[in-house]
């Protein structure tokens, strides 16, 4: 995929902390980035809390805590009441941040030394004490502080990253500040976009503070996250001489006895999204509801291998899984699947039965779309372990079975092998049966309109949180269904203005 210009880069903790030091050997002076760092959080602070009176900042023993003394001085020079606890005694602070807590002090900040009888109190809680220099699970006395900032139930501004999440993950190890926005500084943090830390990021404000990571050769992004943007730019209008026979056969294999819902919501989204023709093949007993709901499908039931073979056989994708169950009739989909070669989109069920029954098969022309219970089954692993370090997770699972890799979740990530891709997009209301379903279908049915089968993964799980975004702005989270998504699906796949042809005449 060629990079998007629109695509924000991700980075590790440590890369970020290459960024700075190369930033400040450039201009010679880590202060003043320092101090920018404040100015922006503090900008940012003013912008969403106007009219603030009382502050609350709490200034670890590094460099996040010179951030916060630097906002503790531009409040109390605007002449807002500032409570400032620290949880390193300033006179053992060093360097730039030792000369924040002075510009505090200058500004009339009196530090309270954090003690556990300390009740936290203020408009507004600022934290301050771990940015990218944690490691592991915050110690004594950072755990006991990030409890009472959680307790105090005020709103929470965090400096580059709340306080016991792992920017690196995005997992949380015991307890994180549950921030109602972060500012984050230099370079954007994958953790920050994905996985537990999504619970407790709030919303999440960029600050380059002048430095652009593009800049700064040699270190390349881990991840890319993606944009609206990015849905324009991958599908343009459609050619006024087009056919259908242009924009991909998909065959659907889903619904073993009793799972046809699967079927329909698969087919309905490549439909959708644009395929030129979708066939399903399904059990015997949901092909009459499905040719009711969609005579735009050919549906057929398939009872045997020699059935789904001729249908492979005329489609150029293949979307296998979902509702195909553990038994017999899954069974024998899958492996007629597998044997055509054709390229597919594994989800579900057939994640299942290729984690039990493959091993050693590496393909390049598919894509998996595992929810985390289903990556841990196909790496051998279990659900936390694959949780606790997505990013980690999905390489291994392209590195182990080839293709391209969705892996699904808040914070989807796509793997091709060589760009790591993060959806910032979605919303809790897709927790909800079927939203894979529908994804499996959106994938499918863009394969045929893009240049390869990556690029149909990453734009599907674009356009599929996109979806579910609007269709829960119309009527909200709960109860949003995965059969809502259509309508707005089809919206999302004509991104450009259609205008009518018959006007040029
Ligand atoms: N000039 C610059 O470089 C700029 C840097 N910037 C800012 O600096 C931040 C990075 O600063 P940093 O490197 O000082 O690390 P930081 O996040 O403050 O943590 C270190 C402190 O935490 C402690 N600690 C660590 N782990 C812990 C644990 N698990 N539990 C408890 N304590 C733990 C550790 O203690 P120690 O392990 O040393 O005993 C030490 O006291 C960055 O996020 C950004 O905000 C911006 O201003 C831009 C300019
Ligand atoms: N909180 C959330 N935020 C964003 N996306 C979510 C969230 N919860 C679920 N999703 C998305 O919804 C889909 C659910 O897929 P899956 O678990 O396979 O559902 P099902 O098996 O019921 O079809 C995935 O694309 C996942 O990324
Ligand atoms: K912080």
């Amino acid at each position: 995929m060629t990079a998007s210009s629109f695509q924000r880069p991700l980075y590790l903790a440590d890369q970020v902390r290459e960024l700075d030091r190369r930033a400040i050997d450039a201009e010679g002076d880590g202060f003043a980035l320092m101090r920018r760092a404040g100015e922006s959080a503090y900008e940012v602070l003013c912008a969403r809390w106007p009219g603030i009176r009382r502050v609350c900042v709490l200034c670890g023993g590094g460099n996040n805590g010179g951030d916060g003394y630097i906002v503790a001085a531009l409040a109390a020079a605007d002449g807002v009441a500032v409570d400032l606890v620290a949880l390193k005694p300033v006179a053992e602070l060093e360097g730039d941040a030792r000369r924040a807590a002075e510009l505090a002090a200058e500004a009339g900040v009196v530090p309270v030394a954090w003690n556990d009888e300390l009740t936290l109190d203020g408009e507004l809680m600022v934290d301050a004490m771990l940015g990218t220099g944690a490691h592991g699970a915050p110690r004594p006395p950072y755990a006991a502080a990030i409890s009472e900032v959680n307790a105090s139930g005020c709103p929470v501004m965090a400096l580059d990253a709340p306080s016991g999440v792992d920017v690196d993950t995005g997992h949380i190890e015991t307890e994180a500040v549950a921030a109602t926005l972060t500012v984050t500084f230099v370079g954007d943090k994958l953790g920050l976009h994905t996985g537990a830390a999504l619970d407790v990021v709030g919303d999440v404000i960029y600050a380059p503070l002048g430095v652009d990571p593009r800049s700064h050769g040699g270190i390349a992004p881990v991840a890319w996250l993606q944009t609206r943007q990015d849905l324009a730019r991958a599908l343009p209008p459609r050619r006024p001489g087009s056919h259908k026979g242009i924009y991909g056969h998909v065959l659907v294999v889903a619904g073993a006895p009793g799972m046809g819902g699967a079927a329909l919501m698969t087919s309905e989204m490549v439909a959708r999204v644009g395929a030129g023709k979708v066939s399903l093949a399904t059990d015997a007993a949901h092909v009459s509801a499905s040719l009711t709901r969609f005579p735009e499908i050919m549906a057929r039931g398939v009872r045997g291998a020699p059935d789904l073979e001729a249908m492979i056989e005329s489609a150029d994708t293949v979307a296998i899984g979902p509702g195909i169950g553990n038994g017999a009739w899954g069974q024998a989909a899958l492996r007629s699947v597998l044997d055509a070669g054709k390229p597919c989109v594994v989800d579900a069920d057939a994640l299942n039965l290729l984690a039990r029954e493959e091993s050693g098969i590496h393909r390049d022309d598919w894509v998996l779309t595992p929810h985390p219970g289903e990556a841990g089954r196909l790496l051998g692993i279990s659900t936390a372990e694959v949780e606790r370090d997505r990013r980690d997770a999905v390489i291994a699972l392209q590195r182990r079975w080839g293709g391209t890799v969705v892996l699904k979740g808040a914070g989807t990530l796509v793997y091709d092998g060589d760009r790591l891709t993060l959806c910032p997009f979605g919303n809790p209301g897709m927790a909800s049966g079927g939203m894979g379903d529908a994804l499996t279908g959106i994938i499918a049915g863009l394969s045929g309109q893009l240049a390869s089968l990556g690029e149909a993964a990453r734009i599907g799980v674009l356009l599929h949180a996109l979806a579910a975004d609007a269709a829960a702005l119309d009527a909200g989270e709960r109860g949003l269904l995965a059969t809502d998504l259509a309508s707005y699906a089809r919206t999302l796949a004509n991104p450009q203005p259609v205008s009518s042809h018959a006007d040029h005449a």
